[in-house]
């Protein structure tokens, strides 16, 4: 990849193999303090940013992981450097955060007394620690250590920790913020750049300073571009292995917005973006109950463990209910057996159907949208997410109640039936089509509209992962070896809520009246 950069333009503009992506800084010169740019970090954080204030959607909800701060009154999203994309959200109801902070907060005390550790130290990172305890001017953990695992660096127990034990806090002063940006920088920015565009413009000063950078032992521990799996950066052989996923366009549109839309998002929010060091050298594990909370009264941000664990024992953290879906997009990887995993589906009213027009119109008057929706994918009110039904006799929990109605709608064939539906909303609760047909026949035809698209599209996913290597060339590559594996444990994980939503509507077809 060729890169260069723009000395006289009002923005930091990389050139990426033809195409051109920029984060507009909106000061006459900036590569006048940041040059030369480091590309892959510009893009990557760009990625990470976008979903950041996308994710700002979670109204009502706590929003917090490892590199990411809540609190009852603001929302502070870490950016780990970690592939520049390791943001994460935990969806919690903001009365659960509270208590659970409350109990945390009275057996809120170090745990100094048990037997040293037998973790696997990592010896580059043993001054790191120390280093920011110096910063912060406080403790931050006396019963972690940095460590290698399986996944890149992570935290170890060094001595026997408790569950309700705080295993580490983070002091805000020792957490990178925008507000770090040098004065007379910030002072030319102008208010349409937000925080994650300053924060962006911090991480490049501060490489740019090198050893004299007061963040240096964090910055040289960025990841580097080979490290980072998310498939906003895999080949277009990589993304043909996940084509019948929606995550494949889900990348395609993001890369795009990234680089076409980044400079111009508008960023008048209530985020703080910071990076938390330390805390965010904790790996995921999709079944930890611990997460990241920080406090705004004790300005800072502190972990629980959720369970014990003995010396050497790897801490894991939980960043998310993350489908593998999410996790490849925003963090580069996933897990072989995801109990979060979904499927995003899209049904459309076909072009050639007479009552498309009437169809749409009553869409559009009755369409309410599930104001639960906070995955990835934009919802609109012919994209659905489906996620495995536990019991075929069940009542069908992990089939959205709109994508049932939506096939009821798609059943009909004349406008009495549509005017019907039309009314029967009205008497309830103005959304259209959630009561079943009294028709058995018509509930039928209706769900088998679903089933057969279900069918399809398992049929889909089941011919992408019998496909053979892409190319023989990556045979030695491990960055595809990777990516293959991502590729599969994604395409299994849907197939497998496919197939369990396929066998309850087998099932309810099957018994209706
Ligand atoms: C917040 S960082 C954690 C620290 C990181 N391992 C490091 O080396 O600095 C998140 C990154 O760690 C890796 N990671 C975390 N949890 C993982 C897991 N359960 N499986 C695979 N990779 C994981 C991924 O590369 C992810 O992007």
């Amino acid at each position: 990849m060729d890169y260069q950069q723009d000395a006289s333009a009002e923005s930091i503009v990389l050139f990426q193999t033809g195409r051109q992506c920029s984060i507009n800084l909106g000061v006459s010169n900036p590569m006048k303090k940041i040059n030369p740019i480091q590309p892959d970090c510009v893009l990557a954080l760009a990625a990470c940013s976008r979903e950041i204030l996308r994710r700002r959607v979670v109204i009502g909800a706590v929003v917090a992981h490892a590199p990411v701060r809540s609190t009852k009154s603001t929302t502070r999203l870490g950016v780990r450097p970690e592939m520049l994309l390791c943001v994460a959200t935990v969806k919690l109801f903001g009365f659960q955060q509270r208590r659970t902070f409350r109990s945390l907060a009275k057996r809120f005390s170090f745990n100094g007394q048990e037997p040293q550790a037998q973790a696997p130290l990592d010896k580059e990172c043993a001054d790191f620690l120390p280093w920011l305890e110096r910063i912060a001017g406080a403790k931050i953990s006396n019963t972690l250590s940095i460590g290698k695992s399986t996944y890149g660096r992570a935290l170890f127990a060094s001595k026997v920790i408790n569950a309700g034990d705080c295993i580490l806090k983070v002091p805000f002063n020792a957490q990178i913020t925008p507000d770090e940006l040098p004065p007379d920088f910030r002072v030319s920015l102008t208010d349409e750049v937000g925080n994650i565009g300053k924060l962006a413009a911090l991480l490049m000063i501060e490489k740019q300073t090198g050893q004299n950078s007061r963040w240096v032992p964090y910055i040289s521990r960025l990841p580097q571009p080979a490290e980072m799996h998310s498939t906003i950066f895999w080949d277009e052989d990589e993304l043909n292995m996940i084509r019948c996923s929606a995550v494949h366009k889900e990348t395609v549109k993001q890369k795009a917005r990234i680089e076409k839309e980044f400079s111009h998002v508008a960023q008048r929010n209530v985020l703080t973006v910071e990076q938390i060091p330390f805390a965010d050298f904790m790996n995921h594990d999709g079944l930890s109950a611990s997460i990241v909370l920080s406090d705004e009264d004790k300005q800072l941000s502190e972990v629980t463990a959720d369970r014990n664990y003995s010396p050497g024992d790897e801490v894991l953290i939980r960043y998310g209910d993350f489908s593998n879906a999410t996790l490849m997009l925003d963090f580069g990887f996933t897990l072989p057996c995801n109990i979060h995993d979904e499927v995003q589906i899209q049904m459309d009213v076909p072009n050639d159907d007479p009552l498309r027009n009437m169809k749409l119109g009553l869409l559009q008057t009755h369409y309410t949208r599930s104001v639960k929706n906070i995955s990835i994918f934009h919802s609109s009110c012919d994209t659905f997410t489906i996620k495995e039904v536990k019991s075929a006799k069940g009542k069908g929990k992990g089939i959205p109640q709109s994508l049932r109605a939506f096939a009821r709608l798609l059943s009909c064939t004349s406008p009495q039936e549509l005017n019907d539906l039309s009314k029967e909303a009205a008497q309830n609760d103005g959304r259209l089509a959630r009561l079943p047909f009294k028709d058995g026949c018509r509930e039928l035809k209706a769900h088998k509209i679903i089933l057969s698209h279900i069918n399809k599209l398992i049929e889909d996913h089941s011919a992408c992962i019998k496909e053979p290597e892409a190319s023989n060339c990556h045979f030695v590559s491990q960055r595809y070896t990777v990516r293959r594996q991502m590729a599969r444990d994604l395409l299994f994980g849907e197939l497998r809520v496919m197939r369990s939503v396929a066998d309850w509507l087998n099932h309810y077809c099957t018994n209706l009246p």
